[in-house]
């Protein structure tokens, strides 16, 4: 206890500022690809991070993980699902580390079929918009007799064809567009089909990191008008458009294209996303049917992308690493003084 100016007689609690300072540390392990270490461990954003007492530590994967750290955060993007094992195994021993993020809730969004499942039934009232994914199906193997099935479920060509897997591969994201029955025996399975929506040639980033959500125009495919659809045949591989660093200028675009979705439509998708993925570190691929003002698509989700490309993410990181250290720090308190959270 300690006497207060005023006569009374406080508890001594130390503030989260206090104990960061005095602590000076948030120890962040990560296991990253070399070019996810390379896009998102940016000098600017270690330079910010060691003023604020976080440091990034490298995890050997050589070694045994309990052997390392100790750690308040672990971050980690890696090819295979051995590693997901070893970090499963690791958060049973040490519940006090957060994990960003669980392995289990990757793994759905590692598959493009759970990846969307239930985001058509989304409760989203009153958020200026409505949310849809493209109707599609899963061709596990032959993909000759999927023509039927593919009219049998009523899907209109053309047709998306993404690997079923999202495995980190550059084949995970290589891409087709099948404009009729036949071509569809070209296609390698395992994979989904998806109907092709148009929008107009521009696609919405929205990156995810905890609560904050930034969204930024990339350029996508154009188009495809009917007469296209009635005159072409086979199938085409799909460029990487999407992906390409630069965002897309609003002044280069009509209006009712480059309209960014509504904001309380992407609050409450978010909000929802988060809930049911159990993910803190994502992207959703987002599109407007073309024509509509308030009709959008998810047609893709991606565990922790390229942040490197999201404006001022160094700051939207640390703010968010600061926040996982106060929540920290308030549980601790807070079990310190019994109280129950
Ligand atoms: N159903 C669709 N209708 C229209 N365009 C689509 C559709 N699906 C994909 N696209 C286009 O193809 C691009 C790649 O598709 P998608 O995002 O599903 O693949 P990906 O390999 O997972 O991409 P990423 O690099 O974002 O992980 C999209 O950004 C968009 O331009
Ligand atoms: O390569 P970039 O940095 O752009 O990030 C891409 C990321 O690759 P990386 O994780 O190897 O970095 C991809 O991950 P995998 O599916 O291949 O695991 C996927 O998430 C893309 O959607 C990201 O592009 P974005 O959606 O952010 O434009
Ligand atoms: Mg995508
Ligand atoms: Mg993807």
């Amino acid at each position: 206890m300690v006497p207060r100016g005023d006569g009374e007689v406080g508890l001594e609690t130390t503030s989260f500022e206090e104990t960061h300072q005095q602590q000076k540390k948030l120890v962040i392990g990560y296991a990253l690809t070399s070019k996810k270490k390379k896009s998102f461990l940016q000098p600017k954003l270690e330079v910010l991070a060691r003023k604020k007492g976080i440091s990034f530590v490298s995890i050997d994967q050589d070694k045994p993980l309990s052997e390392q750290g100790p750690f308040d955060v672990l971050l980690h993007k890696l090819l295979g699902n051995a590693w997901h094992e070893v970090i499963e195994d690791y958060q049973k021993k040490h519940p006090e580390v957060t994990v960003l993020d669980p392995p289990g809730s990757i793994q759905r969004i590692y598959n493009r079929q759970s990846m969307l499942q239930g985001i058509a039934d989304l409760n989203l009232p009153d958020c200026d918009g409505m949310v849809c994914v493209p109707k599609q199906m899963v061709v596990l193997k032959d993909t000759t007799s999927s023509a039927d099935k593919v009219a049998e479920a009523g899907l209109k060509f053309p047709l998306v064809a993404k690997p079923l897997l999202v495995d980190g591969t550059a084949k995970s994201h290589q891409l087709f567009l099948a404009y009729d029955r036949l071509s569809l025996a070209e296609l390698e399975p395992p994979l989904v089909l998806q109907e092709f929506v148009n929008h107009g040639g521009v696609l919405f980033k929205v990156f995810v990191v905890g609560d904050v959500i930034r969204v930024v125009r990339r350029f996508s495919l154009p188009n495809v008008s009917n007469c296209e659809k009635a005159k072409v045949a086979g199938v085409f591989q799909f460029p990487r458009v999407s992906s390409a660093a630069a965002s897309v200028d609003k002044s280069e675009l009509d209006p009712r294209v480059a309209e960014l979705p509504p904001k309380p439509l992407l609050e409450g998708l978010v909000r929802e996303l988060r809930n049911r993925l159990g993910l803190q570190l994502f992207n959703i691929d987002m599109i407007r049917e073309h024509g509509s003002s308030d009709v959008f698509y998810v047609i893709d989700i991606n565990y922790f992308p390229g942040y490197g490309k999201m404006p001022d993410y160094e700051q939207v990181f640390i703010d968010y690493f600061l926040s996982l250290a106060q929540a920290k720090h308030n549980k601790r308190e807070c079990i310190k003084s019994g109280i129950e959270m």
